[in-house]
């Protein structure tokens, strides 16, 4: 129950910040609409009363009466509907930019390796389709309170005793509901044997099975086995249907005793003069609508048990948020005013906070991230496990990467590549160890700010079902409707003829979530990934971490090619690093500096000459993909 009123006063609560004079509007109407009905009781028994009496114009005068009362009992829910049909609306779509907003709050992706947080945003984002019935729920619930009060004080008026009649409504509610757990148990429980039965009844009349079940000699068997599947899900199924009749025949008869109880005790002083037949009428027209009040007052409990679950995860999910490995301080808005900031107006070896550009000689505050990398990246120690798992996938990695040099990670599936890169764009921390950038910690750097100088394509680069200018220009999202930065961006990838012959240019639908969208090849979706990385003008980490693997080598040397040339620019202008992982060795050979990780250890590191030379790992695959490819 507690779950119940929860999840009723988070939802008005969230109505009433999202637009209370919709919430005010709604609930008045509802409330009227709710009112008329018992309303329309009472009118009745006095309609009854004037015309017993020959009292034709108060007759005719209620009967209008009666007739405006139902047509606003039906107005008045069809206009409360229009309002909390917008409001849901509005609170489904706020509630899913809170979910939205703390699941890429925070800058790491630590948060979604741990199962608590991936099964609570699971449940959240089915429960979050259902936030405007819930909050129809909500209305409907209190409508119905309102309902049977209001009732029970007419009825009580009559007879006090007749009060007690809303709570005889409520065994047969209860003995319904356990009737039909009863056979939701039985179905479940039948739900093997009926589909081990069907399947009998397949293999033995489909044609692809025939040969077998005759050669076997197999049908009779078979049949055996279909009929004590059958038999045994239909008796399960029997003795819970007659339970359950048995369950909703005895509430049936304790609302039908109840009942007749109320209107005898009516009937009884209308006989002797202390009532009359209008509260006959009244009682009998009032008893009926308990019943159904009663009822569908516990059904919106039920729903809202519900949607109970989802507020508890959703509270929880705003507790996490508010974690110490939740939300970055900066946020997301951090990294877009950064980006916007005239990073040219800052000399080298000086550094901008995030969110703000520095005047030339000021002080650099903790957390900037520098404008130019004068040393590099170095990595000290760096371990790492992921969350909730107990085994390191990287260990003791220690590593200088120059400014403006090349790194490519090469090593077996699963040797920890990716997930030293993931670090190297701070969407981990390490669990041990430091990753220095130009000497100072990353770990004590803004993550929104950092991120926003890195430029990455992943093995399993997103592929937006959007139009081509908010897939591309999601790389950098204040230039969306910058069109000169998207076809710079285009142009560097090579994709402005993919997008010149679509029919709409960067208007186009991607994808086949639409009618008129358009698919693209594995190839195209690729190249529309780079040039979203390379939005990004002024990178001071250029990642790219295997999206070619689904091409053949000529392919991906042109996709590095692309990249490369990018990669120059920026080296060239800020000392960015460029680091590739590849398991094609071609690609990899030309980078300054070579590593080679196995299980999560560097076993290897040099230029390609000194790990030829060393004749170790690295010269033994390069000879053995030399040899492939000869
Ligand atoms: N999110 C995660 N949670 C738990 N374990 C993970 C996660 N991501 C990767 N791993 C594990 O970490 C290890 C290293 O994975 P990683 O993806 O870094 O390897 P890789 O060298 O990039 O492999 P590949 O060449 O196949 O891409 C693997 O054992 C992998 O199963």
């Amino acid at each position: 129950m507690s779950k119940v009123w929860g999840a009723a006063r988070f939802i008005l609560a969230h109505a009433w910040a999202t637009d209370r004079r919709r919430l005010v509007v709604a609930t008045s109407l509802m409330a009227v609409g709710y009112l008329s009905a018992p309303l329309v009781g009472i009118a009745l028994g006095a309609l009854t009363d004037a015309t017993v009496a020959a009292d034709v114009s108060l007759a005719v005068s209620i009967g209008v009466a009666v007739a405006l009362l139902l047509v606003l009992e039906l107005m008045m829910g069809h206009f409360a509907h229009l309002t909390y049909f917008e409001l849901g609306d509005l609170q489904q779509a706020a509630l899913t930019d809170e979910v939205a907003a703390i699941t890429h709050g925070g800058a790491g992706l630590a948060q979604f390796d741990r199962p608590e947080f991936a099964q609570r945003l699971t449940v959240v984002t089915e429960g979050l389709l259902r936030v405007r019935v819930a909050l129809e729920s909500t209305l409907q619930l209190g409508g119905l309170v309102l309902q049977v009060l209001a009732t029970t004080a007419v009825l009580a008026v009559v007879e006090p005793w007749l009060a007690l009649l809303p709570l005889a409504a409520v065994p047969p509610v209860l003995l319904a509901d356990r009737a039909q757990k009863v056979l939701d148990v039985a179905r479940d429980a039948s739900a093997q044997d009926v589909q081990r039965s069907r399947h009998l009844v397949e293999i033995a009349t489909t044609g692809s099975s025939a040969k077998e079940v005759r050669l076997f000699r197999a049908a009779a068997p078979l049949a055996a086995r279909q009929r004590a599947a059958w038999g045994a899900s239909t008796d399960r199924l029997a003795a819970a249907h007659a339970r359950s009749a048995t369950l909703r025949a005895a509430g049936q008869v304790w609302f039908a005793l109840a009942y007749g109880a109320a209107v005898l005790l009516v009937v009884r002083e209308a006989l002797t003069g202390a009532g009359s037949a209008g509260q006959v009428v009244l009682v009998v027209t009032l008893a009926v609508q308990v019943s159904v009040q009663v009822s569908g007052a516990l059904a919106l409990l039920g729903a809202l048990q519900g949607v109970g679950r989802t507020v508890e995860h959703i509270e929880a999910l705003r507790a996490t948020s508010a974690g110490p490995d939740g939300a970055d301080p900066d946020g997301a808005d951090a990294a877009v005013s950064w980006a916007a900031g005239p990073a040219a107006a800052v000399h080298e070896g000086e550094a901008v906070p995030a969110g703000a550009a520095v005047p030339d000689g000021a002080a650099v505050p903790d957390g900037a991230v520098p404008v130019r990398l004068a040393r590099g990246l170095r990595l000290e120690d760096v371990t790492f496990t992921y969350p909730g798992k107990d085994v390191p996938v990287l260990r003791g990695v220690s590593l200088d990467v120059p400014a403006g040099s090349t790194l490519a990670l090469v090593g077996e599936n699963g040797a920890g590549k990716s997930t030293l890169v993931k670090i190297l764009c701070g969407l981990y921390r390490p669990t041990s160890g430091r990753v220095l950038v130009d000497g100072v910690d990353l770990a004590t750097l803004s993550d929104a700010a950092w991120q926003a100088r890195v430029a990455t394509l992943f093995q399993d680069f997103a592929r937006f079902q959007l139009r081509v200018r908010d897939d591309v220009g999601t790389g950098r999202v204040e230039a969306l409707d910058d069109d000169a930065a998207l076809a710079g961006a285009l142009d560097r990838a090579r994709a402005t003829s993919l997008v010149d012959a679509m029919p709409d240019g960067l208007d186009t639908l991607l994808g086949t979530a639409y009618a008129d969208g358009r698919d693209l090849s594995g190839g195209q979706w690729q190249t529309l990934g780079l040039a979203r990385t390379l939005m990004r003008e002024d990178p001071l980490l250029v990642v790219l971490d295997e999206p070619a693997a689904a091409l053949d080598p000529t392919a991906e040397h042109a996709l590095f090619e692309r990249f490369v040339v990018h990669a120059d620019a920026s080296r060239a202008a800020a000392g960015a690093i460029t680091c590739f992982v590849s398991h094609r060795f071609s690609t990899v050979r030309d980078a300054d500096q070579i590593v080679v990780l196995d299980g999560g250890v560097i076993v290897e590191s040099g230029d390609h000459a000194a790990l030829v030379a060393q004749g170790g790992t690295y010269a033994e695959l390069f000879a053995l993909q030399a040899e492939a490819y000869s």
